[in-house]
């Protein structure tokens, strides 16, 4: 495409980051579409017009009590949702039809309200899509009266004893074959469901987790259709108990909420029966080799929401990469003399601290969009009949399952450095940093927690290595690892990198990382064994393998991912060349500054005995560091959102940072606790 046809893009107005915008080495607009392309740009930038004069979308200073956030964003959802940017048939309709659609319309939707988001992420990918995947076509009614009404719905699988150890859950479902209904009990507080979004205020429906009894027998945990209000009332239904979980310190637009069942009664049919049924007359039927097998395939299904909240960590990654740069562009501090201020871009402790998250931004941007579409393929391809992707499903669950991990806490570490980066002004609620951070923090935990979450990548990497122990090769279609075939020539292979140039490569970088994958899986499984032939007891041994092992095997091996995935994209045709060079760039800073976190496991295993590999690796992250200075600006003008999304004093496109804070510090300070008229007033 050549610049007359990104029109769609608007220019960037001209103030005080021309300066280094000049500097630049490509155009920004030609980046941001390897970033995205323009269906996708077009799509969000109609979204964002849309909700731009919109009431519910502006910005407010005033205090709101914990009733108003969560009317304001059941007004933001509701607002959304009569956009029509998301059809009204979502259960009927193929997955082709809006599922890709959603992820691009969902991060318009991110950045203008993370409440809102939030809602309708476990309304549509957790509770709707487990209807659509697990249930049957009237239980797909049932959700789609739901979907209508506007009352988002609520996903309930924690509970307030139990979190990540979802076999433990003690909710039960018992079915009582003379009614042919099941009946939901809360056995007591500590079985409670938990941190329900979209439970104590607004939803008519929730999917919940609850293990299924009958005949006097234990199946494990299944998914049932449970209803919770009355549509036309909106009051809930007698033998529930519903209590709000109070002030969080963070998206407290959302009404996160707890459950109680007391001989709550469902007919037999709201069990979700794709993988289990149980007859009129009580008998458990399911094509799985086990119950256990039925839960796993039943959670398995639900990757969609780890993507989500992969692409919502990415887009705030770059937000707050874009703020940090700006700022560090026209924000001046010391000289070397008296008359001569420079702006601390130009430093290059700040340039060392700032410069790999924007890189991370680049890169994690490139990954979450392969990645989303890839599992998004494969989601719709093995809902289609006699499927044979099973080996793919789990490796992109394997995939996601460590992905999630890698951008929430990259994102999360980001938000902090970025307003460090900033200053006192980075500590301005106008600054937008401050707000991000509390609405990722909670990011690292729900979808599953995040070393929980590695845990399940790591266990599968070791079983492949189990499987090349005894002659088998490793099951990888997706290619994330088939390097492991070659692991008797990986372990013996030295780093033989002379100069920073040898390690400015991608060569170096997969070198580098198939060594150490293949290094700490070794180890890790060595160690397992260890630990097996002491405690005798496999369970303790996975436990005393985790730290300095498996934990961070799994972190490096997505790390790796990433790169390959990245690497991939930028080599795909039609990228210009100066796009590509600094894309390179981004994508060896980023690669390097993760490999100097693990140097000690090179020193440990001897990859380094022929080169001097911290020196090396240090020195070519400065240069790079260097390098990217000039182009800097405009690689976040390439991830940036409009002005009026981005919403920030500090990192307005005009760099005119002092006249934005001035006017911001001068505000009329009755006009910043007044609370609008719109949501003192009941919904
Ligand atoms: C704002 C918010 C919204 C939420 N929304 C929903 C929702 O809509 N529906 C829903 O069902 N749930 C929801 N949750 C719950 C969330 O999914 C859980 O909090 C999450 O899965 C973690 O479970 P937990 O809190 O029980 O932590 P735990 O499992 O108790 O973990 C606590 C800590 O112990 C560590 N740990 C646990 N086991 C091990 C081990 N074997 N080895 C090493 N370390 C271990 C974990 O890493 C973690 O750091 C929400 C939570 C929050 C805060």
């Amino acid at each position: 495409m050549n610049i007359q046809d990104l029109s769609f893009i608007e220019d960037l107005p001209s103030g005080e980051l021309d300066f280094y915008r000049k500097q630049a080495t490509f155009h920004w607009k030609k980046l941001k579409l390897v970033f995205e392309d323009p269906e996708r740009i077009k799509t969000k930038l109609r979204v964002w017009k849309a909700l731009k004069n919109d009431q519910a979308f502006q910005t407010y200073d005033c205090e709101f009590t914990l009733e108003q956030q969560r009317r304001l964003a059941a007004l933001q959802l509701s607002t959304f949702r009569k956009h029509k940017f998301l059809p009204d048939n979502i259960q009927t309709a193929p997955l082709e039809d809006w599922l890709r659609h959603f992820m691009t319309v969902g991060q318009a939707l991110l950045i203008v309200s993370s409440d809102a988001i939030v809602k309708i992420v476990v309304d549509l990918i957790l509770a709707q899509m487990s209807v659509i995947l697990l249930g049957n076509e009237s239980h797909k009614e049932f959700a789609e009266a739901a979907w209508k009404s506007l009352k988002p719905s609520a996903f309930a699988l924690t509970e307030v004893a139990h979190g990540s150890d979802t076999k433990n859950m003690k909710t039960t479902a018992t079915y009582d074959e003379s009614t042919e209904e099941f009946v939901l009990n809360t056995p007591n507080f500590l079985a409670a469901k938990c941190w329900l979004g979209n439970l104590s205020a607004s939803c008519t429906m929730a999917v919940v987790f609850a293990q299924l009894h009958t005949k006097g027998l234990c199946y494990g945990l299944h998914a049932f259709m449970v209803p919770i209000r009355d549509p036309k009332t909106h009051v809930p239904y007698p033998g529930l108990t519903i209590k709000d979980c109070g002030k969080k310190v963070g998206l407290n637009g959302v009404d996160n909420g707890v459950l109680m069942f007391h001989n709550y009664r469902i007919p037999r049919s709201y069990l979700l029966n794709k993988y289990a049924n149980v007859t009129s007359q009580g008998e458990y039927l399911t094509n799985m080799s086990s119950p256990g097998r039925v839960f796993s395939s039943t959670i398995g299904n639900l990757s969609t929401g780890r993507a989500s909240v992969i692409q919502e960590s990415s887009e705030y990654l770059s937000y707050a990469v874009t703020i940090a740069v700006r700022y560090a562009a026209v924000r001046k501090q010391f000289g070397p003399d008296k008359e001569t201020e420079i702006a601390i871009i130009e430093h290059q402790l700040h340039q060392w601290r700032v410069f790999p998250y924007l890189a991370a931004a680049a890169v994690l941007k490139v990954f979450a969009t392969k990645i989303t579409e890839k599992y998004i393929t494969l989601l719709i391809e093995s809902t289609k009949p006699n499927s044979t992707l099973e080996s793919s499903k789990t490796e992109i669950h394997v995939v996601l399952s460590a992905a999630k991990p890698l951008t929430t806490w990259t994102c999360q570490d980001a938000i902090q450095q970025c307003r460090e980066a900033c200053g006192g002004h980075g500590f301005l609620e106008a600054s937008g940093i401050g707000t991000l951070r509390n609405t990722n923090d909670v990011r690292v935990t729900y979808e599953g927690d995040n070393n929980i979450l590695l845990q399940q990548t790591g266990r599968w990497l070791l079983k492949q290595w189990n499987g090349l122990k005894e002659g088998v090769p490793v099951d990888s279609p997706l290619n994330t690892c088939s390097f492991l075939n070659n692991h008797v020539v990986i372990l013996i292979q030295k780093c033989s990198a002379k100069n920073i140039q040898d390690v400015q490569t991608y060569k170096f970088l997969e070198e580098s990382y198939q060594w150490l994958i293949t290094y700490l899986l070794q180890e890790s499984d060595a160690k397992l064994m260890e630990m097996f032939e002491a405690s005798g007891s496999l369970f303790t041994a996975f436990n005393d393998s985790q730290v300095y092992k498996t934990n961070v095997l799994s972190k490096v091996y997505i790390e790796y991912v990433v790169l390959t995935v990245y690497w991939l994209r930028i080599q795909e045709k039609n990228i210009d060349e100066n796009v590509t060079r600094v894309l390179k760039t981004l994508g060896t800073l980023y690669g390097l500054w993760c490999l100097e976190k693990h140097l000690v496991y090179f020193y440990e295993g001897n990859f380094s005995a022929q080169c001097p590999l911290s020196k090396l690796i240090r020195d070519a992250i400065l240069d790079l560091c260097k390098t990217l200075k000039r182009d800097a600006v405009s690689v976040v003008d390439a991830l940036a959102f409009p002005d009026f999304v981005l919403n920030s004093v500090l990192g307005k496109s005009d760099g005119k940072v002092y006249e934005h804070l001035q006017a911001e510090f001068f505000k009329d300070p009755a006009k910043r606790s007044e609370v609008p008229e719109f949501i003192k007033s009941k919904l």
